[in-house]
């Protein structure tokens, strides 16, 4: 089975990001969202980034952000990627996409229930990846909550007419990512909460989380 696309998310000190640069994880992403509590401030930024191995990306996570913020951010590092967690319309990304040449990852809110094809259409020349992600209360992002599973086929089957990839996010993490990828096969899975241990990034669960990918792939 192909491996899926991994991106480890919510970094925020350089020690969690040296040990994640050196695992098979193709992804390391940065909170950029004000006031939550894996937000990386402006300052620590550059000094996380510079960790991240050359193999991988560094994906900047905002939600709804102005236009001025992303570029402020763009201008302060190399972002490979950027990941717009919020109510990002398709032309925002069709501007971001446009003017820089980052990957764009829109996440889509599973309870928002739109119809999948109808919802693609929108942001399919605009986009990189969907990504699907749990809304919990009026929480976005990191909530730490896995949605309804059995809504991945359909959106599964419109990723692939549409030819984007679908990564998966929400509640992820050791105990249940291999009946993920058996069960869905995502192209892309991402994880924050599922890879700590009282609230920080924990070594030896980062890596129980990417042999278990491994395993689910060898089988
Ligand atoms: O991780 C966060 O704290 C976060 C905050 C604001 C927006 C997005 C955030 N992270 C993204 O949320 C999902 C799911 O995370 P979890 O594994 O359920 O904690 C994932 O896409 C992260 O990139």
């Amino acid at each position: 089975m192909k491996r899926p696309f991994v991106k480890f998310c919510g970094f925020r000190r350089a020690e969690d990001v040296q040990l994640a640069s050196r695992l098979p994880v193709d992804a390391l992403g940065f909170i950029l969202v004000p006031g939550r509590r894996r937000t990386v401030t402006r300052e620590d930024l550059p000094d996380l980034i510079r960790y991240v191995s050359p193999a991988q990306m560094a994906i900047g996570v905002l939600q709804n952000p102005t236009w001025e913020e992303v570029k402020s951010w763009l201008k302060l590092v190399p972002f490979s990627g950027i990941q717009l967690h919020g109510e990002e319309s398709a032309a925002f990304c069709r501007k971001l996409k446009s003017t820089f040449s980052v990957h764009v990852t829109k996440v889509i809110h599973i309870q928002e229930q739109a119809d999948p094809m109808e919802e693609l259409e929108v942001y399919r020349p605009w986009v990189d990846a969907i990504l699907l992600d749990k809304e919990a209360g009026n929480i976005r992002g990191g909530t730490g909550q896995s949605f309804a599973w059995d809504s991945i086929p359909s959106w599964k089957e419109s990723c692939r007419k549409a030819e984007i990839p679908l990564w998966i996010a929400g509640g992820i993490n050791e105990a249940n990512v291999v009946d993920l990828i058996k069960h869905y096969q995502p192209d892309g899975i991402d994880v924050s909460s599922g890879i700590e241990k009282n609230q920080q990034k924990d070594g030896a669960t980062m890596r129980l989380f990417i042999e278990r990918v491994e395993k689910a792939c060898q089988q």
